[in-house]
């Protein structure tokens, strides 16, 4: 199919926005870049402004936001900053730091950044025009929900940027979370009349149970809205596509480790918790159980316990010695355990982090968790690599994404690095090991990617004997994925009346 130029010669758009955050606009926005491809238009994803600390690395060696790298994925194309022009990363409840067209600018506090709102706006509607150009269609995503009147002035990624293209909205609605009915004549109420007329109809997404009981409620809300159901999704398990949103892993319980007779590895949920998907290959491993926990527990019936990254390392720092977690996880390791740390996770493990800037927070030192002989100081320039890495005779990828430098002043490397970014790197060691080999931390996000790494892991944590198919990780087993959701998605969708919409677009 092909779609129409509009009169601007410019591709169509059509955006998803939201009745509220964490309503599934992400994975429908992938579902359907996904169902566009399958239909022949060349389609790419688009988001203004992504709030996330959970970002990836373009070709280019630079940041955006990685739910636009998934749904770039689904449009199989390579991601490009252009499709996320603005990443806010939360150090704090007030602020954030500004990503801008993949390079960190500044920490901003939420009111100064309020006030550069018009210059960003720019910025992000010249990157989506220029996705318009090079593509055939541009599925545009919200944030939060679209009818925050408090915020509607300062707008640039909801009713203004689909105004800004023209595109009909699809308002994607959560029937898991009850309301659906008020969250959508609601969403309505709260809109100005033309806005109004913008929103072409519903999703509604994370049915559960029979859908047939719901066809009453599919035509009453029609009938109240004059709007279509495009179409009601239902609840899956059956696919796995990774999440754009830490809220999945919020206030995770104390759990028992080996209660199902399965080895069982810890992530510490640390208050900023950054690329918490880095673990989803590892939640994929039948054998093992994987536990994101917070509250202060025992350690020593998990393999292996693993610290994430972190967008405030000193902050979270504070948060495990405070709370006890650093003399737990000492204990543990006293007694014969085994620590993995990720980035922020591998700078708390060290002796000192250093922030003379403030670059996180204010200036000052931290003194660390003291499992590795290591020393951070977070200073610029950010470092964003795509990197190729070989530990011990097996090569992998994964990619960087800090502030902070780290020295190592005993132990042994843990990775030698090949390739950042496609050239020689700055400095080819990376992370450290400790003498024991039992605690080591890394810089390089997804590492887990690469099945022979996590096999090596397995293997350093005792659990060589478990099988690790090369089938179930890396771009096709993702591409399958996206495949299954996409059919997912057309069985339960009006697809003539969302090819519809493009044409109309
Ligand atoms: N991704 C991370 O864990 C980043 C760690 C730390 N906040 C830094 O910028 O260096």
């Amino acid at each position: 199919m092909e779609t129409e130029m509009t009169a601007s010669g410019k591709a169509p758009c059509i955006a998803a926005l939201g009745t509220g955050s964490d309503v599934g606009k992400s994975i429908v926005v992938t579902a359907l870049c996904r169902f566009f491809l399958n239909r022949g238009i060349r389609v790419a994803p688009y988001k203004a402004q992504n709030m996330s600390n959970n970002s990836g690395v373009t070709p280019e060696g630079l940041e955006m936001g990685r739910a636009q790298i998934v749904q770039a994925e689904a449009s199989r194309i390579p991601p490009h900053v252009d499709m996320n022009p603005i990443l806010l990363k939360p150090t704090t409840d007030v602020g954030c730091q500004v990503v801008l067209m993949g390079e960190a600018r500044e920490n901003s506090t939420a009111l100064d950044y309020h006030q550069k709102k018009e210059r960003l706006f720019k910025t992000a509607c010249e990157s989506l025009d220029r996705l318009r150009d090079q593509h055939e269609l541009v599925v545009m995503e919200g944030a939060g929900s679209c009818a925050e009147v408090n915020l509607m002035a300062g707008d640039i990624v909801n009713l203004r940027m689909a105004e800004y293209a023209d595109a009909p909205v699809i308002l994607i609605a959560d029937i898991h979370r009850g309301g659906v009915f008020a969250q959508i004549v609601g969403t309505l109420e709260c809109l100005p009349p033309e806005q109004r007329d913008r929103i072409a109809g519903f999703i509604i997404n994370r049915f559960r149970g029979d859908i047939r009981l719901f066809e009453d409620g599919v035509r009453w809300i029609e009938q109240r809205t004059g709007k279509k159901v495009f179409g009601v999704l239902p609840w899956y398990t059956h696919i796995t596509i990774e999440a754009e949103d830490s809220v999945v892993i919020e206030s995770p319980p104390a759990v028992s480790p080996g209660r199902l007779g399965k080895p069982s590895v810890a992530v510490i949920r640390i208050p900023h918790i950054s690329n918490f998907t880095d673990f989803d290959p590892l939640s994929a491993i039948d054998e093992i159980d994987l536990f994101f926990i917070e509250k202060v527990q025992n350690l020593s019936g998990f393999a292996a316990v693993i610290l994430p990254g972190s967008k405030n390392t000193r902050f979270d720092l504070d948060w495990l010695k405070t709370g006890g977690w650093a003399d737990t996880l000492r204990a543990y390791v006293d007694n014969g355990g085994h620590v993995l740390g990720i980035c922020g996770g591998y700078q708390l493990m060290g002796q000192y982090v250093h922030d003379p800037h403030g670059l996180e927070g204010t200036p000052g030192s931290e003194e660390g968790v003291r499992l590795l002989p290591v020393e951070t100081t977070l200073k610029a320039p950010k470092t964003t690599t795509r990197s190729r890495f070989m530990w011990d005779g097996t090569e992998g990828t994964g990619y960087e994404i800090h502030m902070g430098q780290t020295d190592r002043l005993g132990g042994s490397p843990m990775f030698t690095v090949l390739e950042q970014n496609g050239g020689t790197p700055h400095n080819s060691e990376d992370g450290c090991v400790s003498q024991n080999g039992r605690v080591m931390a890394t810089y390089m996000h997804g590492l887990f990617d690469t099945p022979a790494i996590t096999r090596r892991w397995l293997e350093c944590i005792g659990l060589g004997h478990i099988p690790i198919s090369d089938a179930r990780s890396g771009p096709a087993a993702r591409d399958r994925e996206y495949d299954l959701l996409a059919e997912h998605f057309e069985q339960h969708m009006d697809t003539e009346a969302l090819l519809g919409l493009v044409d109309k677009a």
